[in-house]
């Protein structure tokens, strides 16, 4: 039985923080940019993670930041792994001395393909939705069979991800890990602890099936 990971993203309260861990979530992120309704200070941020448990991975996403400001957080929170979700290039993403994956927002099979190589030296690569304006969080999915099956890095499935279509994307792509933000909310930026849990042992349950 494979397990499959999973991260709760967009954390802005510590009690949901809490939800997740204790439901068994695998990472917790915090965003850091700002136009998002799920955007942290860093003050937000380092309560957030001293309230997280211990194995459990607090994951910072950023889009298209200055490196001054990644490491000005850096300095200030200990975030674990690093995401990035905007057009930062392998050189970029490789400079703080962190873990990180690169999202991509997938529209054709080429596309996941050609970032396979060129961020090869992330710990994962994070497929989510392609939007002509929005770098993420949209809540939409994608066409999972544009999915190569050769996966040189972890696979890390997001995009419209929710408690009702998780166990057939688990069973369809097969991914190391999903990732979900908009489905587990009840409005855009406010978390329900009620939808966290239900999209985890959604996940658990699907896991001791496949
Ligand atoms: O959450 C955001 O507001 C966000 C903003 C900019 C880039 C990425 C963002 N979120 C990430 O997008 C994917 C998919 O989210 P959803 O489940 O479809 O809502 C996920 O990795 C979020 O963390």
């Amino acid at each position: 039985m494979m397990k499959t990971k999973t991260k709760i993203c967009g954390i802005t309260e510590i009690g949901d923080a809490l939800t997740a861990a204790n439901a068994g979530a695998d990472a917790i992120g915090l965003v850091f940019f700002d136009p998002s309704p799920r955007a942290v200070d860093v003050a937000r941020a380092r309560e957030i993670a001293a309230a997280v448990p211990a194995f459990v991975t607090l994951v910072g996403l950023f889009v298209n930041p200055d490196a001054d400001y990644v490491r000005n957080i850096l300095d200030q929170v200990p975030l674990d792994l690093l995401q990035f979700h905007g057009d930062e290039s392998p050189e970029f993403c490789n400079q703080f001395g962190r873990r990180w994956i690169k999202a991509v927002r997938v529209a054709t099979t080429d596309d996941v393909e050609d970032a396979f190589e060129r961020y090869s030296l992330g710990s994962g690569l994070l497929l989510d939705a392609y939007d002509p304006t929005l770098y993420g969080g949209t809540g939409k999915s994608f066409d999972w069979t544009l999915i190569p099956q050769q996966r040189p890095l972890p696979l890390i499935l997001a995009g419209g991800l929710n408690s009702d279509n998780v166990a057939r994307a688990i069973t369809a792509v097969k991914p190391w890990a999903v990732d979900v933000s908009g489905g587990v909310e009840i409005r855009k930026g406010v978390k329900d602890a009620a939808r966290i849990k239900e999209f985890l042992n959604e996940v658990h349950r699907v896991d001791k099936t496949d």
